[in-house]
């Protein structure tokens, strides 16, 4: 599995931790850190959220993991690439269904909301899940990409 990580100066440590953790999991075979490399980068979260869903929508990478400081700006912006679904998760039964339920390729933290500890055990069991296509919630999921189909920009 491929995942790529990113963040903004906000999430900058606890994307370094996930991402030294996911180095050392031996389900990953490659992550892909786009930045920032440190707090003195004040790049916005659009930038980053925007970039790593463009590494799952063009095949480059498997599952992203991105951080700011809440969470929540990274998802928006990720949410905007299409065929990326990506939350907030920061309980272990969200990260859970975000997958399981919803086929999210992306998981989100807020760094000042989350500890890192709780994050990476959400992140190693998060990587153990897998969507079902032939699951009852296929069907909804696909329903947000029929969307995404008839309304894609030409
Ligand atoms: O969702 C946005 C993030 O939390 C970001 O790190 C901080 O954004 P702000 O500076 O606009 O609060």
């Amino acid at each position: 599995m491929r995942v790529v990580v990113a963040a903004d100066n906000a999430g900058v440590l606890l994307k370094n931790e996930v991402r030294d953790l996911l180095k050392t999991d031996e389900r990953v075979t490659e992550v892909i850190d786009l930045g920032v490399d440190s707090p003195d980068d004040d790049r916005a979260y659009p930038i980053f959220g925007l970039a790593a869903a463009e590494k799952i929508a063009n095949g480059e990478a498997d599952r992203g993991v991105l951080v700011c400081g809440t969470g929540i700006g990274v998802a928006i912006s990720a949410n905007k690439v299409p065929g990326v679904r990506a939350t907030v998760a920061h309980d272990s039964y969200s990260a859970e269904r975000s997958v399981k339920s919803n086929n999210c390729q992306i998981i989100t933290f807020g760094a000042r909301v989350i500890g890192p500890e709780l994050a990476k055990k959400i992140v190693t069991e998060w990587l153990g899940y897998t969507f079902d296509p032939g699951s009852p919630s296929a069907a909804k999921v696909a329903h947000i990409t029929e969307y995404e189909q008839v309304h894609a920009a030409s």
